[in-house]
């Protein structure tokens, strides 16, 4: 159901949908990760500070699905941008999840006031150049920060993964993502459960396809080019969010939705946000 894979700008290739699983944490993160599995995702989405690697980790192990058919994204937290605390981060990354690599590995946000994100970035590059993760990348970095990392170290990221949906298309940043061949991963696709699935545009689409409404817009950001990461602790919504690959949207829909932006800045500002 889920065959759809893109090609990142290193060749490695990522499932279009992967599973969110903040901010499961626990037994219960467990059991979603290893349903997940089972219901068809092979993208599972974490981070040190979701404080569920661990959980994470033992529901990989419990869906006994190979590890090379899954894709395991991790990121690093604010407080170990840095050299060397970046590398110490990233092992202990490793033994929470019990796996011997990831497959991309995320600067979790910038930080601008530290003023690390280089160092944090050459370290990253240190880890792949040693094979431990496929692809590397970002996440909620602007374009001022992206052109910094590329300028100072001559290395694209393959990712950057953003707060995107049809209110907040991030028209801009997506096209200078396009421009540099980096995959644009979307974070909160379906609006974190605000009032997005109700929306009567959407609800007109919904009756056009015989889709639901969180299908008509996880189908929306595939036809963008861009992958994203839905969550769901339901494992009828785990299988609805999947199973978007049977229909597609025409000009007009893709027309009609780009209406619902509203023209907002993301929920928390990058250059102001300091998440440890
Ligand atoms: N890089 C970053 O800074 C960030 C990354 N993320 C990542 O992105 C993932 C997804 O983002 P998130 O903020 O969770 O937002 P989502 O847009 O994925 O929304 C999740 C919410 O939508 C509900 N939902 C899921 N599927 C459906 C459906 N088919 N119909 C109706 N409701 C549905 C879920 O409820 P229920 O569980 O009951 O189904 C949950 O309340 C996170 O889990 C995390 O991995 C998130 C934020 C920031
Ligand atoms: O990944 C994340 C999960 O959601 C949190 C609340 O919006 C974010 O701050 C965080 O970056």
């Amino acid at each position: 159901m889920n065959t759809k894979l893109i090609a990142l700008n290193n060749g490695v290739k990522i499932p279009a949908v992967g599973f969110g699983t903040w901010p499961l944490i626990g037994e219960a993160c467990t059991n979603a990760v290893a349903t997940a599995i089972e219901k068809g995702y092979r993208l599972i989405d974490t981070a040190a500070r979701y404080e569920n690697e661990e959980a994470v980790g033992k529901g990989i192990k419990q869906s006994k699905v190979n590890r090379s058919e899954l894709f395991i994204t991790s990121k690093l937290r604010g407080a170990a941008h840095g050299y060397q605390s970046t590398l110490d981060a990233f092992y202990q990354t490793l033994e929470k999840l019990q796996l011997d690599y990831l497959d991309l590995y995320l600067i979790h946000w910038p930080l601008p006031q530290k003023n690390l994100y280089i160092e944090t970035w050459k370290a990253f590059i240190t880890l792949y150049n040693k094979g431990l993760i496929k692809a590397i990348g970002v996440s909620n970095f602007k374009i001022a920060h992206l052109c910094r990392i590329i300028d100072e170290t001559n290395v694209i990221p393959a990712v950057n993964q953003i707060q995107l949906s049809p209110c907040l298309p991030q028209t801009e940043t997506r096209q200078w993502l396009n421009r540099y061949n980096i995959t644009c991963q979307d974070w909160s696709p379906l609006g974190r459960g605000s009032g997005l699935l109700n929306t009567p545009i959407l609800l007109k689409l919904a009756a056009k396809h015989g889709k639901t409404t969180a299908q008509i817009v996880l189908r929306w950001h595939l036809q963008l080019g861009n992958s994203v990461i839905p969550k769901s602790s339901n494992p009828l919504r785990m299988l609805e969010n999947l199973n978007i690959f049977d229909f597609s949207l025409d000009k007009e829909d893709m027309l009609l939705i780009s209406t619902l932006d509203k023209h907002i800045a993301p929920t928390q500002d990058p250059d102001t946000y300091s998440e440890e």
